[in-house]
């Protein structure tokens, strides 16, 4: 099943074209990495995703239904997480879970809510303050927030940017067995070509809005005589 499937999408802000007739799929256990240089597109193609600003032209299909039209349905089946959304600084981490797994209605919160924590192993962290953790700290939070639902597609900007390198390990192999074990769909950014190697079975380059390249970090690196991604990234970005 196609999980994303975005047609043609444009959007402008003012003078700036950010996203220019782009087309995307995701498949079902997919995960797919969306590359490119700052102020490609990138988040920007994620927010419209995520229903959080409307496109120009195009459309938008998550889980096979017109977003527009079923946007309560499918979102309920979406997570998002970002190193630049802040969560509320004065509560405690467990505050902040049990508030979205209230808000997400889900049947079991408080068993959810420890899982997750167990998960994201933030046990030690329950009674402290958000803003009272360390950047790394409060990634695994919005991780955590991320996961509450179950989510079928889990949309992740930069997810392991702030992540010491063993934080950032075991957060992607978390993320992996997700992918493989529960069928879920993931559409990443990042600026790390390790982890974008690592994790994602397809790689969509966009450069000024658009997709310029896409396969595996295989193919792309065969097709561009490069001997890795990093090389791959920046034969793309520089033309
Ligand atoms: N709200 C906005 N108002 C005006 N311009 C915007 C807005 N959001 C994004 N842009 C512009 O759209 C373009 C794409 O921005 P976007 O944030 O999507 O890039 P990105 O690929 O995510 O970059 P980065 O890697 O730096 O996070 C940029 O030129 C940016 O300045």
């Amino acid at each position: 099943m196609t999980i994303v499937r975005a047609s043609q999408l444009v959007k402008r802000f003012g003078p700036v074209t950010a996203v220019h007739e782009l087309n995307l799929t995701v498949g079902e256990g997919e995960v797919a990495g969306l590359l490119g240089p700052n102020g490609a597109g990138k988040s920007t193609t994620l927010h419209m995703l995520l229903g959080l600003i409307t496109p120009d032209a195009g459309s938008i299909e998550l889980f096979g239904k017109e977003l527009s039209r079923h946007r309560t349905e499918v979102l309920s089946q979406v997570n998002f997480a970002a190193s630049y959304v802040d969560l509320p600084g004065v509560l405690r981490v467990r505050e902040v879970l049990d508030a979205f797994a209230r808000l997400y209605a889900l049947r079991r919160p408080a068993h959810r809510v420890a899982e997750v924590i167990e998960l994201f192993e933030l046990g030690p962290l329950g009674r402290r303050q958000m803003m009272a953790l360390s950047s790394g700290q409060r990634t695994r939070v919005q991780l955590a927030k991320a996961l509450l639902n179950a989510p079928r597609l889990l949309v992740l900007d930069e997810p392991t940017a702030n992540l010491d390198p063993d934080a950032g390990d075991r957060i992607r192999g978390l993320l992996s067995r997700l992918a493989a074990e529960n069928g879920t769909s993931m559409l990443i950014t990042s600026h790390n070509m390790r982890e974008v190697e690592r994790m994602c079975d397809r790689i969509h380059f966009l450069s000024g809005g658009r997709i310029v390249a896409a396969g595996s970090a295989k193919e792309l690196a065969g097709r561009y005589e490069a001997e890795d991604l990093e090389e791959v990234f920046l034969k793309v970005a520089r033309g």
